[in-house]
């Protein structure tokens, strides 16, 4: 018997097993990923949203804190064919509603063709199909979610390592692994609020300004935009992902929402300068539509999307995709070598 319902935009109530008791609602999105749930479900950029995994087994190799991404959980809910024991346990210690035992083939078909759509979720020995209709009813846009910095970024500056190179890293909801990324290169990475001004910023004194990963619509991240728009041409900039698109706006670009995104393991870039192309990972529903004053250097083999943008002139480079790779192919961690060279002929340059 059915203990869990999903309630979509399309108007169906899909029947599932709960996992993790709880209600929940959010933006409906799916991964293709096959590894890296640990990383994936603590990723800050899934915050309002609910995580569907288009592999049908999902926590096979257990669950270690190594692999987080951040302190949380952040999708609202995760739907899966089939939970471990392990991840649902992890879930249900976290307070978010899981579902699985339904066929995540027909949903992953649904995103597809009608696009991320809002879902309402009841799980549990008291849920019913009613209470999973009243969630999708309160499920807000995600571009109304406009504070949704607030809820992922650090209160505090945090400053880690030691290095030669000072990053200011805007943290718009970063993973932890782009910290340790600049860490283990030799950067000082001064962790900042997502609304941090542009005097808070300059009393860092930063070699580079780096705008982070981040959940939901880009154009709710205007601080972050203020402080490349006045700090651009002064410090090298570099972004990943809402990092690229706050980037990208701040300089005469536009972003859009996409059908269903980009999510996954194996997303396929073709560098224009190389010729050559990267397999990377990804996570995103908005994409650059006009990149503005950058020059689009990296597309999506699939979809043509702008991957990488650059400005030699400016100093500035960025990337749709997560070069961290975790989870993922190691295929572009050069982007931080070439974040911190930007940023260290620059020192060089200014004292000369
Ligand atoms: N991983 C991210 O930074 C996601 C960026 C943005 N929230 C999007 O969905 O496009």
């Amino acid at each position: 018997m059915s203990d869990a319902y999903l309630a979509l935009e399309t108007g169906d109530v899909v029947e599932a097993n709960a996992r993790s008791p709880g209600q929940a609602r959010g933006e409906l999105v799916f991964t293709t990923a096959y590894t890296g749930y640990e990383e994936s479900l603590t990723d800050p950029s899934y915050e309002a949203q609910v995580l569907t995994f288009a592999y049908p087994l999902i926590g096979n190799y257990g669950v270690r804190e190594e692999r987080f991404e951040s302190d949380r959980v952040h999708p609202s809910a995760v739907v899966a064919r089939e939970l471990t024991d392990d991840v649902a346990e992890w879930l249900q210690s976290e307070g978010v509603p899981a579902v699985d035992g339904l066929d995540t083939r027909d949903l992953v078909l649904d995103i597809r063709e009608g696009g991320a759509m809002k879902v309402g979720i009841a799980a549990g020995p008291d849920a019913t199909p009613e209470a999973a209709k009243a969630q999708l009813e309160d499920c807000p846009h995600m571009s109304d979610l406009t504070d949704i910095g607030s809820r992922v970024s650090v209160a505090e500056p945090e400053v880690h390592g030691d290095g030669d190179v000072d990053v200011a890293l805007v943290d718009c909801g970063a993973k932890g692994s782009i910290v340790s990324s600049l860490v283990e290169r030799g950067a000082t990475v001064h962790v900042l609020p997502y609304d941090t001004t542009p005097a808070e910023l300059a009393a860092v004194e930063p070699d580079v300004l780096f705008i982070s990963n981040g959940p939901g619509d880009p154009a709710n991240f205007e601080a972050a935009e203020t402080l490349v728009s006045e700090f651009v041409g002064d410090l090298p900039v570099a972004g990943i992902c809402l990092g690229q698109q706050v980037v990208a706006r701040a300089l005469g670009g536009t972003t859009e929402k996409m059908d269903f995104g980009h999510r996954g393991v194996n997303q396929p870039v073709l560098d224009y300068d190389s010729g050559r192309v990267v397999m990377t990972t990804q996570n995103h529903g908005y994409t650059v539509a006009e990149p503005g004053d950058l020059e689009v250097t990296q597309i999506n083999v699939n979809d043509d999307t702008p991957e990488g943008l650059d400005s030699e002139e400016l100093d500035v480079i960025t990337r749709q995709y997560h070069p961290e790779a975790n989870p993922g192919p190691h295929d572009s961690l050069d982007f931080f070598d070439d974040v911190l060279a930007l940023a260290s002929s620059r020192t060089t340059v200014t004292a000369d």
